[in-house]
């Protein structure tokens, strides 16, 4: 599909680069040439997945232990990467989710969503952008969204809220850091199976899978995923900037994907709520 070529010479940050979508991404990049560095708190998972990277394309793949809800950390992490020069690309991927009626949602647990997806994210790209201009480098940074920045999703409103949020800041930063080399752009995936996204949103006693509700009929393919967000990141898409490209079969078009579980009763959520797991 590509020139085996088409990212060598970038040096890449995936953040959650370690599993799920990240992983796949960072493999495809992996594949096209780049230089991978990938961050997560799972140092085990990460140097798993880098040491598959290097056997698989004997490529430069770093990890990097970071949580990226840690501002200091954050810094500290561009710091340790931008010793050995430059990065070329964010990909701000990591992110956390679960499913909860939002009148139950305490403070604590709003933020344990708000934290890595919205705040990581920023923290990440702000970092990432004040060393491109001040070291006139150009750069890119590819946040992941999801459609719920079209239409709000029900029972995952701080998620929504927070990838909203990316939705503004990659809009707002188009503006801002275009003129300074710097192109912003967003990928809204729909259902993608991953160990993340299934165990905090699909427990066994949701009803109809995302397949069945889907236009294509299907979920996505993770290289489906990781080709368009190697275009993206890519100098070939080196015109398209502030977008968000939305992959997801067509699905938004006809609901948010969230609406089975206004049928829920109160005792399938107290059951969700004793049986909710954590990744
Ligand atoms: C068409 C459909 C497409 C859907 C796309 C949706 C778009 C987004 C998708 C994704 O983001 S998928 C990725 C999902 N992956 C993950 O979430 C992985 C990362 N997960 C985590 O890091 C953790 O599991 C967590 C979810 C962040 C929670 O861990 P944390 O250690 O931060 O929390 P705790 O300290 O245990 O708890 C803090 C606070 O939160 C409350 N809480 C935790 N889990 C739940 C839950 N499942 N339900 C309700 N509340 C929860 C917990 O009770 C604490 O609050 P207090 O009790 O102290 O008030
Ligand atoms: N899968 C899907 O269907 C969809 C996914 N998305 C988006 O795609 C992206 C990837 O999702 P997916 O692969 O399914 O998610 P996963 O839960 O499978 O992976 C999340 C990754 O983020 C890392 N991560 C989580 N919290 C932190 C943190 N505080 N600091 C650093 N790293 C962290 C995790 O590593 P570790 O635990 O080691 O920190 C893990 O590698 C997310 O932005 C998600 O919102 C959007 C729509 C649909």
């Amino acid at each position: 599909m590509f020139d085996k070529t088409l990212l060598a010479n970038k040096r890449i940050l995936v953040t959650g680069g370690g599993s799920g979508l990240g992983a796949s991404m960072s493999r495809r990049f992996a594949e096209l040439g780049a230089e991978l560095i990938i961050c997560g708190r799972r140092l085990e998972q990460l140097e798993q997945t880098a040491a598959q990277l290097r056997a698989d394309f004997g490529g430069k793949v770093s990890v990097a232990r970071c949580d990226i809800r840690d501002a200091a950390a954050v810094e500290a992490m561009m710091e340790t990467i931008w010793c050995d020069g430059p990065l070329d690309v964010l990909v701000n991927n990591a992110a956390a989710t679960f499913i909860a009626q939002s009148e139950h949602l305490s403070a604590r647990a709003a933020d344990a969503i708000l934290a890595p997806t919205l705040h990581g994210a920023m923290y990440c790209t702000l970092e990432a952008g004040r060393r491109w201009i001040a070291g006139h480098h150009k750069g890119v940074v590819l946040s992941i969204l999801s459609t719920s920045t079209i239409t709000g999703r029900a029972f995952t409103v701080p998620s929504a809220m927070a990838k909203s949020g990316l939705l503004a800041m990659t809009k707002s930063l188009a503006v801002e850091w275009g003129p300074r080399g710097i192109r912003t752009v967003a990928i809204a995936p729909g259902p993608f199976p991953t160990t993340g996204a299934t165990g905090q949103l699909r427990p066994e006693t949701r009803d109809s899978g995302p397949a069945a509700q889907n236009p294509l009929g299907r979920v996505g393919k993770h290289s489906e995923l990781a080709n368009l967000a190697s275009f993206l990141i890519s100098d070939q898409a080196g015109y398209i900037n502030g977008e968000m490209v939305v992959q997801d079969g067509g699905a938004h078009l006809r609901a948010s994907g969230a609406e089975d579980l206004l049928q829920w009763s109160d005792a399938q959520w107290a059951a969700q709520r004793a049986a909710r797991t954590k990744t």
